[in-house]
């Protein structure tokens, strides 16, 4: 484009251009003028206006029936009339009487154009009415306007612009300090003759002129308030961008975009003016600005979209023609696709209702295309990263018999034989265009089952990586912290090495300052590390634990952290706290929520003390067997925490919680199966006072031999008409019995309620580990995470 040879005005110019949804109505008309009011009256003025409403149909069809004179007049009084209410609503009388003068006179004289077939002056009327009626409009809001008929000015020669007639004429029709109203629509060729610039001509103008007085922008004022990342009306999460750059606004003006097409592109390409889209609905949102790339960082990201075009033709050509898709689009007005080439062939894609035409016009100079005369559907994919993989999208569409596929660095297109449904669409937009939600993962104890868990990590990371990323942001034990965005997980036990010491402060301010969503899991063993749960909480975390502390604090304090929950709406998980990855939890809640009333909880709920009783047959010191355990990462850090039976009475006051019980852990009967004195100091005074424990237990296990029974450190709450009678006891329980028949290390939960009543709904499996439990933990973070993309039952949880 001849740049240089356009006009020399300020570059502070600034040109809007209005199309006739915009200019419908006098109401329309007087919001126009405000807009314009609110414009920096520093800079240069220029409007370009389309025909009031639908004024341009009613003209074309009188156009239509000319020959039926009186169909004609008829259509003709019709539109005078409804022009004329248009004229006197907008402006005030003695301007509606000069204006509807002047109306009267174009349309007295459209008989006399279309017996000279100067049918274009006839369409230039509804473009001429708006440039004056605007102008008068403005003129009574005390500003200095002027109409200008475009053709006075604007020369196009076979299609392009004569950038230096126009501007030539334009310099003849400028008032410095005036608002120039000017008709969109309508030019005139290099012979003089009116000519009309087609679809969306207003758009063009609007360019046209932008460019001839080399304006600062140019804002398309329209009636949607952005360029959209798919058609909103289909895909209701589209994304209504700020920003697109100029060549992905090419990309999709190639692709038939509503809003953007290419002719209005055009005159702007290679100059500085930015090109702005906004609604006159809603002049406060500032749209969004098809931004040069003069005025972009190399690095701004690029959008990503998906289009679709209905009812299109695939015509193949020699790649080594002398003619473009943009070429052929401008002589056809419509849409014309350069699919990404393949082969030594070129393909393009266009509206199957031009495809005669197109052929029509390839023929005349000689280019052989061969048409496929299949109707297709086209579904277009513009890349937001020039990497991005389509697996996903694919899977997805081969459902709907993808006919062809055409794929670059930039865009790929589907052809299918039906169109999809908005459904598909919504699912295709979800996949490529939405960004993925990160959730921040915070993982507190890096041991037995912590390390495990980060180890599980990575497949996960895999499983979600299509609908949501996982970021490791931050591992810590009781000694050290690493703090870092997205730590790898091949990292995590050499960078926690060289980590950092820790305050509960330092951890909660860095968490608060770490996006959303983000979870806490907490697979410490730690009191004090629990007690930070409301900060935790405050600062935006979920929690996930692991660590029994928390859901057994005392009354007052666990309900602080209930209340935390609720005010900041962050969800608890905390289903390994009894049973490991038993979902003993999760069935008890379905039951409540579903309606049954719960009885009676009872059974073996250690994983260790049940390993230890089915294991220890007194040929070597019980305590022997404890060790065992504890190398098998079944036990508690201490693993007399479990031969207290303190980890039991835990995972009671759980259920107990579960259910709605306030119990406290002291309502709880305990008798420990660690002989008295022995949980006190430390595991080396513990150790050296180790035969105690021995003869405690061979004698009892030799007692329950002699009376044919076995060992079982068993479990019970029962709620009887509102009142929780709950115990923790070691047991000897026949043969029969149904706690004796177990897996070492298997946990059992009999559940008696209302609709498991004779025969109880009873939970059985490993119950401590370092695999089940680092599982469970992940069955509780699937559950949050399905809950934060929507896919559970519960409300989605990123907003
Ligand atoms: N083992 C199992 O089968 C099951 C275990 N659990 C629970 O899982 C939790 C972890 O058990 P396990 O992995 O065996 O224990 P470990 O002793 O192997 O690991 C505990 C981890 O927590 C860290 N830690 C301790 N105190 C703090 C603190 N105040 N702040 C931050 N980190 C801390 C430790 O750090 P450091 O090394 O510095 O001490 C260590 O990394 C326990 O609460 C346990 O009850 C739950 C269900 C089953
Ligand atoms: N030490 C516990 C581990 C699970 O909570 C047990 O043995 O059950």
């Amino acid at each position: 484009m001849q740049v240089q040879a356009k006009a020399q005005h300020s570059n502070t110019a600034q040109v809007h251009k209005f199309g006739g949804s915009s200019l419908a109505s006098a109401q329309r008309f007087a919001a126009v003028a405000d807009i314009l009011q609110q414009q920096n009256c520093q800079q240069a003025l220029w409007v370009v206006v389309s025909a009031p409403g639908d004024t341009t149909d009613a003209l074309l069809a009188i156009i239509a029936v000319a020959e039926d004179t009186a169909a004609r007049d008829a259509a003709l009084n019709a539109l005078q009339a409804q022009l004329t209410a248009l004229v006197q609503q907008t402006l005030a009388a003695e301007a509606a009487t000069v204006v509807t003068a002047q109306l009267q006179q174009w349309l007295a004289a459209v008989p006399d154009a279309l017996a000279q077939q100067r049918v274009n002056d006839v369409l230039a009327i509804g473009e001429r009415l708006s440039a004056l009626l605007l102008s008068e409009l403005l003129k009574q809001q005390h500003f200095n306007a002027v109409a200008v008929d475009a053709r006075d000015f604007l020369r196009l020669k076979q299609h392009q612009p004569d950038w230096t007639a126009s501007a030539e004429l334009l310099a003849k029709y400028t008032q410095p300090g005036c608002i120039h109203v000017v008709t969109g629509y309508i030019a005139r060729d290099d012979k003089g003759r009116s000519i009309t610039l087609g679809r969306n001509g207003s758009d063009y103008s609007a360019t046209l002129l932008g460019a001839l007085v080399q304006a600062a922008e140019v804002t398309i004022w329209t009636d949607v308030k952005a360029i959209y990342s798919a058609d909103p009306r289909k895909v209701a999460c589209a994304i209504p961008y700020s920003q697109v750059s100029w060549q992905q606004a090419c990309q999709l003006a190639q692709l038939g975009n509503p809003v953007l097409h290419a002719r209005t592109l055009a005159p702007l390409t290679g100059t500085d003016t930015v090109l702005q889209v906004r609604s006159s609905y809603e002049p406060e949102q500032s749209g969004c600005c098809v931004a040069q790339p003069s005025n972009t960082q190399p690095s701004a990201a690029q959008q990503g979209f998906i289009t679709e075009l209905n009812d299109v033709t695939l015509l193949t050509l020699h790649q080594d023609i002398a003619v473009t898709a943009e070429r052929l689009a401008l002589e056809l007005q419509q849409p014309v696709i350069e699919l990404p080439q393949q082969g030594d062939n070129l393909c393009w894609l266009l509206p199957t209702v031009c495809a005669e035409q197109a052929l029509a016009w390839l023929a005349e100079l000689n280019v052989h295309a061969v048409w496929d005369t299949r109707r297709y559907c086209a579904v277009a994919w513009l890349k937001a990263d020039q990497a991005e993989q389509a697996t996903v999208a694919d899977q997805l569409l081969q459902q709907y018999a993808v006919l062809h596929r055409y794929e670059n660095a930039q865009q790929l297109i589907w052809l299918l034989p039906e169109p999809l449904s908005a459904a598909v669409l919504q699912q295709l937009h979800q996949q490529l265009i939405l960004p993925k939600p990160v959730l921040q993962l915070v993982v507190a104890g890096a041991g037995n089952v912590g390390a495990e868990f980060l180890s599980m990590l990575v497949t996960q990371q895999q499983r979600f990586d299509s609908t949501l990323k996982l970021n490791l942001a931050a591992v810590l034990n009781s000694r050290q912290a690493v703090l870092g965005s997205n730590i790898a997980l091949s990292q995590w036990q050499q960078q926690l090495t060289q980590g950092s010491h820790w305050t509960a402060e330092q951890l909660t301010s860095y968490v608060a300052a770490l996006p959303s969503p983000k979870v806490l899991v907490d697979i410490t063993p730690s009191l004090d590390f629990a007690r930070l749960y409301p900060e935790f909480i405050a600062a935006g975390c979920h929690i996930i634990s692991a660590n029994k502390q928390g859901v057994t604090l005392p009354g007052a304090e666990y309900q602080q952290i209930k209340q935390a929950l609720v005010q900041y709406k962050r969800q608890w998980f905390s289903n390994t706290t009894c049973g490991a990855g038993i979902p003993v939890q999760r069935t008890l809640q379905e039951l409540l929520s579903a309606g049954d009333t719960i009885n009676e909880v009872s059974g073996i709920f250690s994983g260790t003390l049940s390993w230890l009783l089915c294991q220890y047959d007194g040929s070597k010191p019980f305590s022997d067997f404890v060790l065992d355990a504890q190398q098998a990462g079944l036990t508690e850090p201490d693993p007399r925490d479990d031969l207290s039976g303190k980890d039991v009475q835990r995972k009671l006051l759980v259920l107990a919680r579960e259910l709605g019980v306030a119990l406290e852990l002291d309502d709880i009967t305990l008798q420990p199966l660690l002989p008295a004195g022995l949980e006190l100091g430390s595991w080396q005074d513990f150790w050296q006072q180790r035969d105690i424990l021995d003869t405690e237990l061979a004698t009892v296990f030799a007692r329950a031999n002699t009376a044919g029974k076995v060992l079982r450190y068993v479990a019970s709450l029962s709620l009887e008409q509102g009142k929780a009678s709950a115990k923790v006891a070691l047991e000897l329980v026949s043969a029969e019995h149904a706690l004796a028949a177990i897996a070492p290390c298997d946990n059992v939960f009999v559940i008696r309620s209302g609709w498991y009543s004779a025969n109880p709904l009873v939970l059985k499996g490993p119950g401590a580990g370092r695999v089940v439990t680092a599982g469970g933990l992940h069955a509780d973070l699937a559950v949050l995470i399905n809950q934060l993309i929507g896919k559970a039952t519960a409300p989605a949880l990123l907003t």
